[in-house]
This record gives structure tokens, sequence and C-alpha cells, in this order.
């Protein structure tokens, strides 16, 4: 392991337990994810791995064989980037990805072969000369993320990175910066509320809340598999089927659905994506409102379960709301999960 983190904890002054005892190991070259609600304590987190913030008493960080635990930040080599940049508005593209290299002390010569081979790679050749000021949102994205590689960090930490730039842009960002640092064949850890984020960028997320880790995996693990019910709600959005399981039946106010097993004293749950339109559909329920998203429509459905229920729809139109409509849930893409689980 690269980065291996023990017994990680947060009590600010005042007694909040921003996070509670963590354990973590990330290997070389890995992207990891902290994905999580406001207040869940990510940054936190990020910022005792950076040293900006102490842990609690019998905290253990080490970098390999490296104990940094009670190391400095400006001794980690850790490269930072944060949301809002924090680039030097006064200086150049070149003066700002030189800057660290400049403070280590590297001759001239040096430091200006370091900026140009970044410079490449990041592809910032057209903008290198110009003043901060002159530059979008996306490319001052990419110049703080060049500025944080140009020292050869051993490990860098992203807080939020694309968050102050637009929907549009984001998107796209989101897809350059994947790409970045997978060239930089950098160890990252990035955190981020957005979950599309989050499964795009990293191989591993680590879906946070309340101050711990609820479940770390794939993106794909997470979504096909998530372990509790906070994880299947915040990353794919489920939705729960409130009813009553007798054996692989579900019985719920629209209807009776299977399932794959017998599934008694458990709670099921369902994505949007898997609630399908079907004219002899089990499920009897009411359109209540239509959103057209372009690649399809939302469609808010009463009447089927106790709540709202949701379905993606992808024909070429939809029923309009107050119809009475049929749905069909196939039995293998409900998620049981236990009691517990359920609650947690
Ligand atoms: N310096 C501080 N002093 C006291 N409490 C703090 C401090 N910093 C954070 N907290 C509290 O610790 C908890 C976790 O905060 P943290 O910033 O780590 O969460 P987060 O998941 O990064 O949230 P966000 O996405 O809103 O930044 C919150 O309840 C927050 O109010």
């Amino acid at each position: 392991m690269t980065l291996t983190l023990r017994n990680i904890a947060k009590t600010y002054p005042g007694g909040t337990r921003a996070l509670l005892p963590t354990d973590l190991d990330i290997a070389e070259g890995e992207i990891v994810s902290l994905l999580g609600p406001s207040g869940c304590g990510k940054t936190t987190l990020l910022r005792i791995i950076a040293g900006l913030e102490t842990a609690d008493a019998g905290a253990e960080i080490r970098f390999k064989d490296d104990d940094i635990t009670h190391q400095p930040v400006e001794r980690r080599k850790v490269g930072m980037v944060f949301q809002s940049y924090a680039l030097f508005p006064n200086m150049s593209v070149r003066g700002n990805i030189g800057y660290g290299l400049k403070m280590q002390g590297l001759p001239r010569a040096q430091i200006d072969a370091r900026v140009d081979e970044v410079i490449a790679l990041c592809r910032l050749e057209p903008y290198a000369g110009r003043a901060i000021t002159a530059l979008s949102g996306g490319q001052r994205q990419r110049v703080a993320l060049a500025r944080a590689f140009a020292p050869r960090p051993r490990l860098l930490l992203l807080d939020e990175p694309l968050s102050a730039l637009d929907a549009a842009l984001r998107g796209q960002l989101r897809d350059e910066l994947a790409a970045l640092l997978r060239q930089f064949g950098i160890t990252a850890i990035f955190v981020t509320h957005d979950q599309d984020e989050a499964m795009a960028i990293a191989d591993r997320v680590a879906v946070m809340s309340q101050g711990r880790v609820a479940q770390i995996g794939t993106p794909e693990a997470l979504y096909r598999a998530p372990q509790t019910a906070f994880v299947a709600r915040f990353v794919g959005n489920s939705m729960p089927l409130g009813g009553r399981i007798e054996g692989s039946q579900l019985h719920l106010p629209g209807g009776t659905l299977a399932l794959t097993a017998p599934s008694d004293g458990k709670a099921a749950f369902v994505r949007a994506e898997d609630v399908r339109l079907a004219e002899h559909g089990p499920l009897t329920a009411r359109v209540t409102a239509v959103t057209f998203l372009g690649t399809h429509y939302r469609i808010a459905l009463s009447g089927a379960t106790e709540d709202t229920l949701f379905c993606l729809h992808q024909g070429q139109s939809a029923p309009k709301p107050g119809e009475t409509v049929r749905l069909a849930i196939a039995p293998q893409s409900i998620l049981i999960l236990s009691p517990e689980k359920a609650a947690a």
C-alpha cells in the first residue's frame, strides 16, 4: 500500500465528532474519491491527510514506510488542488506552475524544463504566457492541477476541484481530469458530493456518511451491490419499495411483485431506471408529473408504493399526468437489504 490510514478520527473543539475512527488503504497510482453529503467529514479527512488538520490521538498515517502522522504539511510532499484554485492572480501561468519548484530552491534551468514538461502534459501551451485573470474557469482549473503536479508530489489531494464551474463545463472537465490524473500516474484522493463525478473519475469510491466510511469499492460494485440503504440512495438514487414481503412476493399498494428469493423481514429498493411502463405489468399507478430530459422522460407515479415512485422512460412519448399506467419491475433489479442494513 502507498498510503495507509489507521484510526483517523477528529473531534473539533466544541465537541463536533467530524470523523469517527477510520481506516483506509490506497494503492500506488490509485484514484480514490471521498463521496458524501455536506458535513459527512470528507474535507476533514482530506485535510488530515494533507497535514492541515491534526487527527485525534492514536491516529497513524503512513506513506509506504514513512510515518508522516506528525510531519508538517510542507514535508509531506502532497500536491493540493482546491475548489477556489487559489492561483496567484498577479503571476503568469508559467509563474504559477513554477512556484512550488522555486520554493524548493531549484536552479532556473531545471525549473524551466519541468514547467515546459508540465505545460505540455496539461496541454496549456497556448496559455503559458497569459495572466491568470485572462483565463476561463476551466483553464484555471487545469493550471491549478499543473501547479500542484509540477513539484512531483507523491500524492495529489483535490477538494471539490470542479465545483466552481458551471454544469456544462463540469461534465467536460470531469473526463479531462480523469484522463490527466491517469496520465500523471499519480496516487490521488479527491473529495466530492457529486456521485457522477466520483464514479467518472475514481478507481474506488469511499461513500461517507456521518463521519464514517459507509462503503468503499469500485463504482460498479457500489452501484450494483450497495450494502446499506444510505449507499443505495446516494449512489444511484434507489427508492424504498415499502410494503409487505411474504416469501418471494412483495405486496405493495399498487399490486404484487415477484422477488428472486424468499425475503421475509427484509426491505426492498429499486432504481428509477429499473421501473418500466408495461401494458400488462403487475403494478398500477397514477402519473403525477412528467419531465422531459432529452434522452428520457422522468415520470412521477403515485399509488404503486407508499411514497412517490419514479420511472425513467426512454420512449418517443410519455403518458400524461392524471393517466393510470401499469408498471413492471424485474425481480433481479430489486435490491433486498436486511433490516439493520436498510436502517443504516
Ligand atoms: N474547524 C471546525 N470547527 C468545528 N467544527 C468543524 C470545523 N470544520 C468542520 N467542522 C464540522 O465537522 C463536520 C464535518 O465537516 P467537513 O467539512 O469535514 O464535512 P464535508 O463532508 O467536507 O462537508 P462539505 O461538503 O459541506 O464541505 C461538520 O459537522 C462541520 O460543521
